[in-house]
C-alpha cells in the first residue's frame, strides 16, 4: 500500500537531512548509539525505553551489518558515474544518512534556497504519482513552513527534524473535519428516525460491495440495517446487491429494473421507519459526471430522500480521475464524505493523499480487499503511520465476492 509515495517522502526527508549535514559541516559521531532504532522506520515502531538487552544486541549487530553495507555503498559511490549513481537504491541512500550518526559542527539556519531543488524534485515526482496539483503545492508550502528559517544546532537530531517536518506537512493535508457516522446513527435513533446514507459514484468503483461491507460493519456494532436497491439502471445490479445482502444477513428493498431510484429509496426509508431499523444504505447507479440525465436523476434522489449523508465512493487506482469525479459529484449533490476503494492495490497513493484536501471533505473509510471485513476507518494519523512505514498493514488476498 502506497509503496511509491512512501519511498518518495522518505527520500525527500533523507535528502534534506544530507543538505543540512553538508551546510553544518557535520562530522560522524562514532560512539553514539542510534537515537531511533534502525528498524523503526520500516517495521513496527519500538520506543527507546522499550528496547531490552537482547534487542540492543540485535540492533548492535544489525548496526554492524548495515555499517558494512554503508561502506560498500560508499565504495560504489566513489566509483560510480552519475548514471550508475541512480542505480543505488533509495533504501541504501536512506540507510547511509540514518546509520552514520552525524552532528553539525556549527549552528545553521535552513534557507529556502537550501531545499528548493529537493522540493522541486518532489513536486515533479508527486505529480507523476497522480497527486493533485493543488495538493502538491500545499504540501511543498507546508514543508517550507516547517523548515525554512529554522535554526539547527549541533545538539539537534537532524533526521528527526526533517522526518517530522514532512510528516506534519502530510498530516495537515489529510486532516479534514471528521464525521462520526455512529454518532449520527445514535442521535437519529434517539429521535426514532433511521439514518439514511446514499452512495454515489461512477461505474465499477465498488459502491455495491462497499455498501455490503458497511452493512456488515454496522451489523457487527449492533445496528439494524436495510439496503435500498437504488441502482435500477444496470442489468443485474439488483441481483448482485441481493446476493451481497444475503451474505451479510440484511434485507433489501427493491423495485423492478428501470424503476424510479428515488421511489425505491423512499420506500426503504418508510420500511425502516415502520420497523425501527437504524440505518438505510442506498445504492445508486454508477454514472459519469458528464451524463446529464443521470446526474439530474441523482439530484432528484437526494432532493426526495433527504439523506443524512451522501457518500462518494471512488476507486483509488484511478488517481486524479477519482478526485475530478468527486469534485463533480460534490458540485451536483454536495457530498459529505468519501470512501476510497481498492487501496490494497494502490502503490501510488495519489488519490488517498489528494481527494480529501481537494474537495474539503473527509475520507471516512478505505476499502482494502475483497472480504466483507475489508473496510477500515480512515484517520490522518493512521495514514501518516502507514506512509512513514511505522506500521505495517497486512492485506488479505482471500476473496469473498
Ligand atoms: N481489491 C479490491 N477490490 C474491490 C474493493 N472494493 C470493490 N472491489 C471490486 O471492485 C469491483 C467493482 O465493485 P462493485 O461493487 O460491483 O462496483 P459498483 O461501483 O457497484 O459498480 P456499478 O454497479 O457498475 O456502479 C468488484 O470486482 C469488487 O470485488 C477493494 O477494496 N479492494
Amino acid at each position: 500500500m502506497f509503496g511509491k509515495l512512501k519511498e518518495k517522502l522518505l527520500k525527500t526527508a533523507s535528502k534534506i537531512t544530507e543538505k543540512i549535514y553538508n551546510k553544518g559541516e557535520a562530522e560522524e559521531v562514532k560512539e553514539e548509539k542510534p537515537k531511533i532504532p534502525l528498524t523503526s522506520l520500516f517495521r513496527t515502531e519500538t520506543k527507546k525505553e522499550e528496547i531490552r538487552e537482547p534487542e540492543i544486541k540485535k540492533i548492535e549487530s544489525e548496526k554492524t551489518e548495515i555499517s558494512k553495507k554503508v561502506e560498500e555503498v560508499k565504495e560504489i559511490k566513489k566509483e560510480t558515474t552519475s548514471e550508475d549513481e541512480k542505480k543505488i537504491s533509495f533504501f541504501d541512500r536512506f540507510i547511509l544518512t540514518r546509520t552514520i550518526k552525524k552532528a553539525l559542527k556549527k549552528e545553521i539556519v535552513i534557507l529556502e534556497e537550501d531545499i528548493e531543488d529537493i522540493l522541486e524534485e518532489l513536486e515533479i515526482e508527486l505529480l507523476e504519482s497522480d497527486v493533485a496539483l493543488e495538493v502538491v503545492e500545499k504540501l511543498i508550502e507546508n514543508i517550507k513552513k516547517e523548515l525554512v528559517g529554522r535554526k539547527i544546532s549541533p545538539n539537534d537530531n537532524v533526521e528527526e527534524i526533517t522526518i517530522n517536518a514532512v510528516k506534519n506537512a502530510i498530516k495537515n493535508i489529510l486532516s479534514q473535519e471528521k464525521i462520526d457516522i455512529e454518532e449520527i446513527i445514535k442521535k437519529n435513533k434517539a429521535k426514532g428516525k433511521p439514518t439514511v446514507i446514499v452512495f454515489v459514484g461512477i461505474n465499477g468503483t465498488g459502491k455495491t460491495t462497499t455498501i455490503a461491507k458497511l452493512a456488515y460493519k454496522l451489523k457487527q456494532k449492533g445496528y439494524s440495517v436495510v439496503i435500498a436497491a437504488g441502482d435500477t439502471f444496470r442489468a443485474g445490479a439488483i441481483e448482485q446487491l441481493e446476493q451481497h445482502a444475503k451474505n451479510v444477513g440484511v434485507r433489501v428493498i427493491k423495485h423492478k429494473q428501470g424503476a424510479d431510484s428515488a421511489a425505491v429509496i423512499y420506500d426503504a426509508i418508510q420500511h425502516a421507519k415502520a420497523r425501527g431499523i437504524d440505518v438505510v444504505l442506498a445504492d445508486t447507479a454508477g454514472r459519469q459526471a458528464t451524463n446529464t440525465n443521470l446526474m439530474e436523476e441523482i439530484k432528484k434522489v437526494v432532493r426526495v430522500t433527504k439523506p443524512d449523508l451522501v457518500i462518494f465512493v471512488g476507486d483509488a487506482l484511478t488517481g486524479n480521475d477519482a478526485v475530478y469525479q468527486a469534485e463533480e459529484f460534490n458540485k451536483a449533490v454536495n457530498i459529505d464524505g468519501i470512501i476510497l476503494t481498492k487501496i490494497d492495490a494502490d502503490a501510488k497513493g495519489g488519490a488517498a493523499l489528494s481527494i480529501g484536501y481537494a474537495i474539503g471533505k473527509p475520507i471516512l473509510y478505505l476499502g482494502v480487499g475483497q472480504r466483507y471485513e475489508d473496510l477500515i476507518e480512515f484517520d490522518a494519523d493512521w495514514m501518516v503511520k502507514k506512509l512513514f512505514g511505522e506500521e505495517e498493514f497486512k492485506f488479505s488476498t482471500e476473496r469473498q465476492f
